[in-house]
């Protein structure tokens, strides 16, 4: 990350809502992530882009709280994020999740509500209420009796998400949530995380497809353990910072090859 983008960062970070500072995540013998900052607010989708390994996931899961920090700190509207909390819903990604798990639709939308309940705690009017208008706002309520292993891959994403409405949960932590899904069931979610985000949540994806991510995504991190590039999409993933992460495909010996051949001859 360059030390201008850096500063620039660091001046407008306490105008963001969401404030990374520094933050490094070891798993035993693993940096996972290092000196990782970067702000931003609702209303944007920010996309987490880099190789295998790159510590996505791990971002993620630190935002949400669910694994322990080495240093740095995360803050949410100005104050220090320590745990999970309602604020933030994080969805797995696809194969960490047991589909196979008997519940309803609208059972999984209801555990959206258990911050405010308790698990055992008694469903209020209003605690129905946020369930029924998050099932009508993500067009589940002709589903919503329906086992959840018994929908498509894109309307089994619109049931988490909208756990996460019916939890008020103003950040969105999605691990590949287009993975696996076909054009049509990509373009919904496409729409849907723009709809989401211009009605005041921040929703932040780790994605791995380059091409589309300046178009399904405002801003993006790059990242390899620690951060390449932060800022408008379009900008962080140009094709020099998409070499340096990826590395570059050199074809130019290939290329040169048979000049060389010619020469010779
Ligand atoms: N539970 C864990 N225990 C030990 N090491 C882990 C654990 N989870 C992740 N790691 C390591 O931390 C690093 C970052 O992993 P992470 O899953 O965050 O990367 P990622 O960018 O999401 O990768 P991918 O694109 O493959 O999903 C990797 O080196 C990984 O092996």
């Amino acid at each position: 990350m360059s030390h201008e983008h850096h500063d620039c960062c660091a001046h407008h970070s306490q105008h963001h809502e969401l404030v990374i500072d520094s933050l490094r995540v070891h798993y035993r013998n693993t940096l996972a992530l290092d000196d990782v900052s970067f702000a931003t607010s609702c209303g944007n989708r920010v996309a987490l882009v880099g190789p295998n390994g790159a510590g996505k996931s791990t971002l993620l899961k630190a935002i949400a709280g669910l694994v322990p920090r080495s240093a740095g700190s995360i803050r949410w509207r100005g104050a220090a994020v320590k745990k999970w909390s309602r604020e933030f819903a994080y969805l797995p990604q696809r194969e960490e999740v047991d589909w196979s798990f008997p519940i309803t639709v609208r059972g999984l939308v209801e555990m959206g509500r258990y911050p405010q309940t308790g698990l055992f705690g008694r469903f209020r009017a209003e605690d129905d209420a946020a369930v029924d208008k998050a099932l009508a706002s993500l067009d589940l309520v002709d589903l919503q009796h329906r086992q959840i292993r018994e929908l498509s891959g894109g309307q089994q994403q619109r049931a988490f998400l909208a756990r996460a409405l019916a939890q008020e949960a103003h950040v969105l932590l999605l691990d590949e949530p287009f993975t696996g899904l076909d054009r049509n069931a990509s373009k919904q979610l496409g729409e849907l995380l723009e709809r989401l985000s211009h009605e005041g949540r921040l929703v932040i994806a780790s994605h791995h497809d380059l091409n589309s991510a300046p178009r399904l995504f405002d801003e993006a991190l790059l990242l390899k353990t620690r951060p390449i590039s932060f800022g408008a999409a379009s900008e962080v993933l140009s094709p020099k910072n998409i070499d340096q992460v990826f590395g570059h495909i050199d074809d130019s010996e290939e290329r040169a090859a048979p000049k060389a051949l010619a020469s010779a001859l």
